[in-house]
């Protein structure tokens, strides 16, 4: 199964509550072989800095003093949380802990890494103990022995075999963050959020398919949440800007902690410890999250400029200092940015290759996408001009743009900024699943339709879909080149696939607007509402299936919130769904829907007249995109039984197919087989049709395929579509082939029927119809 590290930072352990707290995370959020990873207690690593510096100026009596305020903390901790033995057992290792590190320090051996690493190791300790007696299975783990590093290089297929070997139980393992150990068992840190690393680093060796950064923020928001009150959370940001706000110093996440995670799939999330139920920040793999706005400030910087860098010099300069150093080429020239009190230990590195360019700078940096930077610099500057920031030096990269100022960038000037340049626009990203007649067309018509809605809201094609394939990207396809994207990215994938990457996505809103003709696309409907997916079909599967599932889908739409349209299902971009909701609000009630609603039998009958056999009639339909994949869904009357059950729908009533009496356009006994075989005996249905033909003739009337609902006093429901022989002079006799016509009659309507007449199938018309399932959507939206 796969495994979980979860990793608590101090603030997470500052007290014997918060334990208590960690402790019922663990308890609900963890299973036996899961990791948790553990910093120093509070602010312990600070008191055990602060105590390393008095043992370094002989300040006898201030180490002391600093040791006793260590064990009063620690012993605090294990009273609160322990009882009888098993306090009187972590009191003596404390105590027996704390008599060497008084001896070292009076033989003058005590090692700075080492004395460091207790913090750590008291709180897994502390920790491990605390859920055993909780009757949790859980064991505490040293991480020096788990991680070693030669020459400042993590020794990894060394570590993963520790690791393999000493996580091997089916326990909980507690583990030190922060520690390693070097080939001669030294103790080394791992610098600064060191123990975010040791998370991440964790996880890679023991493939693990997650971790979760428990902190003391809710997430990664878009600008500091202290200072700008409508910053917003982000439920879900890409590696590479997570990657770029850590190079920019940003605090949320350590560029370091993202390295181990680089080329695998383990997930990262960001969470409040103090806030569970709070959704937390994922951290996710490129494409899987559109570019977000964020704005990022910078205190007391100085901006020195290099004459050449090292490889890795940067990131050797960034541990020296125990702080990310942000590194850019303009004009040719090397820059970084230090913070003002390293600048001096950096340049003394660097001798004499570097000059101060800038000192002692405040400002700030705008991170977006490729897209969006260039006018967003030129927006900040004129809102920085506006509020009199003088700029000292700005710098414009592909995803970010650098302004360095002279005043710090107070909280009001940030929540202009923030407001001004951080969008907030509301998204919708759209899946289009099935490319045949009308899907290609939906596409084409999108480039000029989506551009319409983009004036009102942030659409996004996101997603095509074809049985097989698949082009997914979560920033949006270009829709005037899909095609080329299509033949460079598009993937094969599985049914589990589109539904987690569909959940993936992180939208304001999302649809998916099914143009197949497949049942089993439709089958996936209640998985995409699980995703609070809004749904478009102009399939009719989900909207006939049976009474239960279809009532199921319903509510389930019901309670999330969402909206099907599905306007294109029956008479392609006539508006019947419109005029029959319009009737039934106003209040009126429907009592019989008669007509033809079928494009393609309205097209055959129409255009027969015996001079060409009627199936070449239904190959040119099948040409023309009139008919189903499959023209006998048509023929057989099953395509319009199904429109006719999608209206019985409408108007509130609860029929199933089996309802809707059937009498097929064609023999029976040509349902069976494939298409090809269908070919082989389509003289069959010649002979059918001509017969039928004839028939009609012979009374003076023509052969139509009509359908009927009749809604009786009683509240019975008579409903049928089948062959019908109509007066020559009739509307439905003179319909334009192709035509659907609705003929409805309602208590308002009794006597001079409502009647619906035009195009009842066609690809143009069916993608503009689905196209305006589309724009009502966004106006429900908005
Ligand atoms: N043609 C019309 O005039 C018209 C009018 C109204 C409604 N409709 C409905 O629109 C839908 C599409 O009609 P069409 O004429 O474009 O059909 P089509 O057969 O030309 O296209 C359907 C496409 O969906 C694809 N597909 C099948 N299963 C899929 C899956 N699981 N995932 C993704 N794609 C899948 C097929 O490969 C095909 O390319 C049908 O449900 C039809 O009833 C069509
Ligand atoms: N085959 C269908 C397409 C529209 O749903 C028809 O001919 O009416």
């Amino acid at each position: 199964m796969a495994k979980v590290v979860h990793k608590f930072g101090g603030s997470s352990l500052s007290s014997a509550e918060r334990y208590q707290a960690v402790a019922q995370i663990v308890l609900s959020h963890c299973r036996a072989g899961d990791c948790v990873v553990v910093s120093a207690a509070g602010k312990t690593t600070n008191t055990l800095v602060k105590l390393w510096q008095s043992y370094q100026q002989d300040d006898i009596q201030g180490f002391s003093d600093i040791l006793l305020q260590l064990e009063n903390h620690q012993a605090e901790l294990i009273k609160a949380l322990f009882q009888a033995q098993p306090q009187r057992q972590l009191l003596s290792q404390l105590d027996t802990e704390l008599q060497v590190i008084t001896l070292h320090a009076k033989q003058k051996t005590l090692h700075e890494a080492a004395l460091l690493a207790h913090g750590e190791l008291w709180s897994a300790r502390i920790l491990g103990c605390y859920l055993t007696q909780l009757g949790f299975a859980a064991r505490h783990v040293d991480a020096r022995r788990l991680f070693t590093l030669h020459q400042g290089q993590l020794l990894h297929q060394q570590n993963k075999r520790s690791c393999a070997e000493q996580l091997s139980e089916r326990v909980l393992y507690v583990v030190t963050g922060f520690i390693a150990s070097d080939v001669a068992n030294n103790t080394v840190t791992l610098g600064r959020n060191g123990s975010d690393y040791s998370a991440t680093l964790l996880a890679n060796y023991i493939d693990a398919s997650a971790v979760s950064i428990w902190t003391d923020t809710q997430g990664v928001f878009s600008t500091d949440p202290r200072k700008v009150a409508s910053a917003i959370k982000y439920p879900k940001i890409c590696r590479a800007q997570a990657h770029l706000l850590a190079r920019l110093g940003n605090p949320v996440l350590h560029a370091k902690t993202l390295s181990p995670l680089k080329h695998t799939n383990i997930k990262l999330q960001v969470r409040s410890s103090f806030d569970v139920e709070a959704t937390p920040t994922e951290i996710v793999k490129e494409g899987y999250s559109k570019a977000k706005r964020f704005i990022t400030t910078f205190d007391d910087l100085d901006l020195i400029r290099v004459d050449a860098l090292a490889q890795g010099e940067v990131s050797e300069l960034s541990h020296l200092i125990q702080h990310s150093i942000h590194q850019f080429t303009t004009k040719g020239e090397a820059f970084l940015l230090i913070p003002a009190q390293s600048t001096h230990r950096v340049l003394k590195v660097l001798s004499g290759r570097a000059n101060i360019v800038e000192s002692a700078l405040q400002g700030f940096a705008i991170v977006a996408s490729s897209a969006d930077i260039a006018q967003l610099q030129t927006l900040a500057a004129q809102l920085l001009n506006e509020q009199n920031v003088v700029v000292r030096f700005n710098h414009q990269d592909k995803e970010y743009a650098l302004f360095l100022t002279d005043q710090a960038i107070d909280s009001d000037v940030l929540a202009i900024l923030h407001d001004q340049l951080v969008s907030k626009d509301r998204e919708l990203a759209v899946v289009i699943a099935g490319l045949g007649n009308v899907g290609e067309v939906f596409v084409q018509q999108c480039q000029h339709q989506v551009a319409r809605l983009q004036q009102q809201f942030d659409v996004k094609v996101v997603a095509l879909v074809r049985s097989k394939k698949m082009l997914f990207s979560a920033n949006g396809i270009a829709l005037n080149t899909w095609q080329q994207q299509w033949e460079n990215e598009s993937n094969t994938y599985s049914n589990e696939e589109l539904i987690e990457r569909i959940g993936e996505l992180d939208y304001e809103h999302k649809v998916v607007i099914d143009i197949t003709a497949s049942e089993a696309f439709s089958d996936l409907y209640p998985q995409l509402i699980n995703q609070d997916c809004h749904l478009i079909s102009a399939n009719k599967y989900a909207g006939t299936a049976q009474s239960a599932w279809y009532q199921q889908l319903c509510e389930q739409l019901f309670e999330r919130n969402l909206y099907w349209r599905y306007n294109t299902s029956v008479g392609a971009g006539l508006p019947i769904n419109f005029a029959l909701a319009d009737l039934q609000h106003s209040g009126d009630r429907i009592t019989h829907i008669d007509g033809v609603f079928s494009g393609t039998l309205s097209w055959l009958c129409s255009s027969f007249d015996g001079s060409q056999t009627f199936s070449s009639l239904v190959l040119e339909a099948q040409k023309m995109g009139y008919t189903e994949p499959d023209p006998r869904e048509d023929l057989s009357g099953r395509d319009m039984q199904r429109k006719l059950l999608i209206l019985a729908r409408d108007i509130g009533l609860t029929l199933d197919l089996a309802d809707i009496e059937l009498e097929p356009l064609m023999p029976q006994e040509l349902a069976q087989g494939s298409w090809d075989e269908f070919l082989t005996r389509r003289e069959e249905l010649d002979v059918f049709y001509e017969q039928q033909y004839q028939s009609a003739l012979a009374q003076e009337k023509v052969l139509r395929y009509t359908g009927s609902l009749h809604v009786l006093e009683s509240g019975k429901v008579k409903a049928k579509v089948g062959i019908a022989f109509v007066d020559k002079s009739s509307a439905i006799a003179n319909l334009t082939p192709g035509d659907n016509i609705f003929v409805i009659k309602s208590v308002w309507y009794e006597l001079n029927p409502l009647v619906l007449q035009g195009p009842g199938a066609g690809k143009e018309v069916t993608a503009a119809g689905i196209h305006s399932d589309l724009y009502w959507l966004v106006q429900m939206l908005k």
